[in-house]
Protein backbone atom coordinates (compact mmCIF):
# COMPACT_ATOMS: atom_id res chain seq x y z
CA UNK A 1 0.00 0.00 0.00
CA UNK A 2 1.82 3.29 -0.65
CA UNK A 3 1.47 5.92 1.21
CA UNK A 4 0.88 4.32 4.29
CA UNK A 5 3.17 6.88 6.63
CA UNK A 6 3.43 10.29 7.86
CA UNK A 7 6.64 12.12 8.09
CA UNK A 8 7.85 13.96 11.44
CA UNK A 9 11.18 15.86 10.51
CA UNK A 10 13.22 17.62 13.20
CA UNK A 11 15.66 20.14 13.17
CA UNK A 12 18.19 17.75 14.92
CA UNK A 13 18.16 15.19 17.23
CA UNK A 14 17.01 16.35 20.77
CA UNK A 15 14.25 18.01 19.29
CA UNK A 16 13.11 14.90 17.92
CA UNK A 17 13.72 12.86 21.32
CA UNK A 18 12.09 14.86 23.27
CA UNK A 19 8.85 15.07 20.20
CA UNK A 20 8.81 11.22 20.50
CA UNK A 21 9.11 10.40 24.32
CA UNK A 22 6.47 13.03 24.78
CA UNK A 23 4.34 11.14 21.96
CA UNK A 24 4.98 7.53 23.21
CA UNK A 25 4.13 8.75 26.96
CA UNK A 26 0.40 10.29 25.69
CA UNK A 27 0.05 6.80 23.95
CA UNK A 28 0.78 4.72 26.93
CA UNK A 29 -0.76 6.72 29.51
CA UNK A 30 -3.96 6.58 27.78
CA UNK A 31 -3.95 2.79 27.54
CA UNK A 32 -2.95 2.87 31.16
CA UNK A 33 -6.18 5.05 31.58
CA UNK A 34 -8.46 2.86 29.91
CA UNK A 35 -6.89 -0.89 30.64
CA UNK A 36 -4.62 -0.29 33.86
CA UNK A 37 -1.47 -1.52 31.60
CA UNK A 38 0.47 -0.77 28.61
CA UNK A 39 2.78 -2.60 26.48
CA UNK A 40 5.52 -0.89 24.80
CA UNK A 41 8.46 -2.42 21.91
CA UNK A 42 11.66 -1.10 21.34
CA UNK A 43 14.39 -1.08 18.53
CA UNK A 44 18.47 -1.20 19.88
CA UNK A 45 21.37 -0.40 18.09
CA UNK A 46 22.69 3.02 18.13
CA UNK A 47 20.08 5.21 17.69
CA UNK A 48 17.73 5.24 20.64
CA UNK A 49 19.85 6.00 23.20
CA UNK A 50 18.82 9.96 23.38
CA UNK A 51 15.11 9.08 22.93
CA UNK A 52 15.71 6.47 26.11
CA UNK A 53 17.11 8.97 27.85
CA UNK A 54 14.43 11.10 27.75
CA UNK A 55 11.52 8.69 27.86
CA UNK A 56 13.03 7.74 31.21
CA UNK A 57 12.75 10.88 32.30
CA UNK A 58 9.13 11.18 31.27
CA UNK A 59 6.33 10.94 33.77
CA UNK A 60 4.18 7.58 33.02
CA UNK A 61 2.58 5.34 35.64
CA UNK A 62 6.02 2.92 34.75
CA UNK A 63 4.75 0.12 36.73
CA UNK A 64 2.05 -0.43 34.66
CA UNK A 65 3.90 -0.85 31.68
CA UNK A 66 5.51 -3.97 30.12
CA UNK A 67 8.30 -3.23 27.86
CA UNK A 68 10.15 -5.87 25.30
CA UNK A 69 12.22 -5.47 22.41
CA UNK A 70 11.22 -5.45 18.44
CA UNK A 71 14.48 -7.38 17.78
CA UNK A 72 17.56 -8.84 20.04
CA UNK A 73 21.53 -10.08 19.64
CA UNK A 74 21.46 -13.32 20.89
CA UNK A 75 24.08 -12.77 23.32
CA UNK A 76 23.75 -12.05 26.81
CA UNK A 77 23.18 -8.30 28.22
CA UNK A 78 26.54 -7.99 29.30
CA UNK A 79 27.78 -7.53 25.58
CA UNK A 80 28.46 -4.13 24.07
CA UNK A 81 25.88 -5.72 21.23
CA UNK A 82 23.02 -6.46 23.56
CA UNK A 83 19.63 -4.34 22.91
CA UNK A 84 18.70 -5.41 26.34
CA UNK A 85 22.07 -3.84 27.43
CA UNK A 86 21.22 -0.93 26.26
CA UNK A 87 17.98 -0.64 27.40
CA UNK A 88 18.79 -1.60 30.84
CA UNK A 89 21.11 1.51 30.45
CA UNK A 90 19.62 3.89 28.93
CA UNK A 91 15.54 3.71 29.40
CA UNK A 92 15.03 1.17 32.77
CA UNK A 93 15.93 3.88 35.56
CA UNK A 94 14.89 6.90 36.68
CA UNK A 95 11.51 7.17 36.12
CA UNK A 96 11.48 4.28 34.24
CA UNK A 97 13.68 2.10 36.84
CA UNK A 98 9.93 0.38 37.86
CA UNK A 99 8.61 -0.78 33.96
CA UNK A 100 8.30 -4.41 33.45
CA UNK A 101 11.15 -5.14 31.16
CA UNK A 102 10.90 -8.35 29.34
CA UNK A 103 14.11 -9.57 27.61
CA UNK A 104 14.18 -11.65 24.55
CA UNK A 105 17.79 -13.05 25.52
CA UNK A 106 17.11 -14.94 28.77
CA UNK A 107 18.86 -18.00 29.28
CA UNK A 108 21.04 -18.59 26.62
CA UNK A 109 18.91 -21.71 25.63
CA UNK A 110 17.27 -20.77 22.17
CA UNK A 111 14.21 -22.88 22.63
CA UNK A 112 13.51 -22.48 26.09
CA UNK A 113 14.20 -18.28 25.22
CA UNK A 114 11.68 -18.83 22.33
CA UNK A 115 9.03 -20.49 24.23
CA UNK A 116 9.21 -18.17 27.16
CA UNK A 117 8.98 -15.16 25.07
CA UNK A 118 6.18 -16.82 22.78
CA UNK A 119 4.24 -17.12 26.44
CA UNK A 120 5.31 -12.86 27.16
CA UNK A 121 3.93 -11.57 23.83
CA UNK A 122 1.17 -13.49 23.81
CA UNK A 123 0.02 -11.98 27.14
CA UNK A 124 1.47 -8.63 26.75
CA UNK A 125 1.91 -7.74 23.98
CA UNK A 126 -0.87 -9.11 21.56
CA UNK A 127 -0.88 -6.39 19.83
CA UNK A 128 1.89 -4.08 21.77
CA UNK A 129 0.41 -0.68 22.12
CA UNK A 130 3.23 1.13 20.77
CA UNK A 131 6.15 -0.36 18.75
CA UNK A 132 9.48 1.66 17.92
CA UNK A 133 11.14 0.44 14.65
CA UNK A 134 15.15 1.17 13.99
CA UNK A 135 16.17 0.64 10.29
CA UNK A 136 19.59 -0.18 8.97
CA UNK A 137 20.87 1.12 5.80
CA UNK A 138 20.55 -2.02 4.06
CA UNK A 139 16.62 -1.66 3.99
CA UNK A 140 16.26 -4.45 7.36
CA UNK A 141 14.02 -2.91 10.38
CA UNK A 142 13.75 -5.53 13.58
CA UNK A 143 16.07 -8.65 12.56
CA UNK A 144 14.47 -8.46 8.89
CA UNK A 145 17.61 -9.23 7.33
CA UNK A 146 17.76 -8.96 3.08
CA UNK A 147 19.63 -12.00 3.15
CA UNK A 148 18.37 -14.02 6.50
CA UNK A 149 17.33 -17.73 5.67
CA UNK A 150 13.87 -17.61 6.67
CA UNK A 151 13.10 -13.92 5.32
CA UNK A 152 9.33 -14.85 4.00
CA UNK A 153 8.52 -17.09 7.08
CA UNK A 154 9.56 -13.55 8.83
CA UNK A 155 7.55 -11.21 6.44
CA UNK A 156 4.43 -13.49 6.44
CA UNK A 157 1.85 -11.48 7.34
CA UNK A 158 -0.15 -13.44 7.96
CA UNK A 159 2.10 -15.99 10.27
CA UNK A 160 0.48 -17.61 13.64
CA UNK A 161 4.52 -17.09 14.98
CA UNK A 162 5.01 -14.10 17.52
CA UNK A 163 8.83 -14.70 17.42
CA UNK A 164 11.27 -16.59 15.46
CA UNK A 165 15.41 -17.44 15.09
CA UNK A 166 17.08 -15.08 12.57
CA UNK A 167 20.30 -16.60 10.24
CA UNK A 168 21.94 -14.33 8.35
CA UNK A 169 25.17 -13.75 7.56
CA UNK A 170 24.95 -9.90 7.22
CA UNK A 171 23.52 -9.39 11.17
CA UNK A 172 26.69 -10.94 12.85
CA UNK A 173 25.00 -13.16 14.78
CA UNK A 174 22.14 -15.24 15.48
CA UNK A 175 19.03 -12.68 16.44
CA UNK A 176 15.68 -13.24 17.59
CA UNK A 177 12.60 -11.08 16.37
CA UNK A 178 9.16 -10.22 16.60
CA UNK A 179 7.89 -11.08 13.50
CA UNK A 180 5.75 -8.33 10.85
CA UNK A 181 2.76 -10.76 11.55
CA UNK A 182 2.19 -9.28 15.16
CA UNK A 183 4.58 -5.99 14.69
CA UNK A 184 1.82 -5.05 11.96
CA UNK A 185 -1.03 -5.04 14.35
CA UNK A 186 0.73 -2.44 16.84
CA UNK A 187 -1.50 0.34 17.76
CA UNK A 188 0.71 2.78 17.16
CA UNK A 189 4.23 1.80 14.90
CA UNK A 190 7.10 4.86 14.71
CA UNK A 191 10.23 4.21 12.71
CA UNK A 192 12.63 6.11 14.15
CA UNK A 193 15.51 7.06 11.87
CA UNK A 194 18.95 10.49 11.95
CA UNK A 195 21.26 11.27 9.27
CA UNK A 196 21.21 11.94 5.81
CA UNK A 197 22.44 8.61 4.97
CA UNK A 198 19.23 6.52 6.91
CA UNK A 199 16.82 9.22 4.89
CA UNK A 200 18.37 8.07 1.64
CA UNK A 201 17.60 4.54 2.25
CA UNK A 202 14.00 5.48 3.43
CA UNK A 203 13.32 7.10 0.38
CA UNK A 204 14.90 4.12 -2.05
CA UNK A 205 12.77 1.87 0.52
CA UNK A 206 9.53 4.12 -0.73
CA UNK A 207 10.05 4.22 -4.19
CA UNK A 208 8.43 1.94 -6.81
CA UNK A 209 8.71 -1.52 -6.86
CA UNK A 210 10.75 -1.61 -3.71
CA UNK A 211 10.71 -4.59 -1.77
CA UNK A 212 12.97 -4.21 0.55
CA UNK A 213 12.00 -5.31 4.26
CA UNK A 214 11.03 -2.09 6.21
CA UNK A 215 9.07 -1.45 3.12
CA UNK A 216 7.28 -4.75 3.30
CA UNK A 217 6.68 -3.50 7.00
CA UNK A 218 5.36 0.03 6.30
CA UNK A 219 2.87 -1.38 3.80
CA UNK A 220 1.69 -3.97 6.08
CA UNK A 221 1.28 -1.64 8.95
CA UNK A 222 -2.68 -1.78 9.95
CA UNK A 223 -2.69 2.33 10.90
CA UNK A 224 0.01 4.36 9.35
CA UNK A 225 4.16 4.27 10.37
CA UNK A 226 4.98 7.56 12.46
CA UNK A 227 8.45 8.35 10.68
CA UNK A 228 10.48 10.38 13.00
CA UNK A 229 13.58 11.95 11.14
CA UNK A 230 15.91 14.49 11.59
CA UNK A 231 19.43 15.07 10.30
O1 LIG B 1 20.79 -4.43 14.45
C1 LIG B 1 19.97 -3.59 14.64
O2 LIG B 1 19.92 -2.54 13.80
C2 LIG B 1 18.79 -1.68 13.67
C3 LIG B 1 19.33 -0.30 13.30
O3 LIG B 1 20.33 0.04 14.25
P1 LIG B 1 21.15 1.42 14.23
O4 LIG B 1 22.40 1.13 15.00
O5 LIG B 1 21.44 1.77 12.80
O6 LIG B 1 20.29 2.43 14.90
C4 LIG B 1 17.95 -1.65 14.94
O7 LIG B 1 16.71 -1.04 14.66
C5 LIG B 1 17.73 -3.06 15.48
O8 LIG B 1 16.94 -3.06 16.65
C6 LIG B 1 19.08 -3.64 15.82
O9 LIG B 1 18.95 -4.95 16.35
Amino acid sequence: MAGNYRRNDFADRESLAAALAETVASRLSAEIQATQAASLAVSGGSTPARFFEVLSNTDIAWDSVNLTLIDERYVPDTSPRSNAGLVKAKLTRNKAANARFLPLYHSGELDADLKDAEHFLTSFFNPPDVAILGMGNDGHTASFFPDAKELEHLLDPASRDEIAAVHADSAGELRLTLTLSLIRRAHFIALHIEGAEKLATLEKALAPGSTWPIRRVIDAATSPVEIFWAP
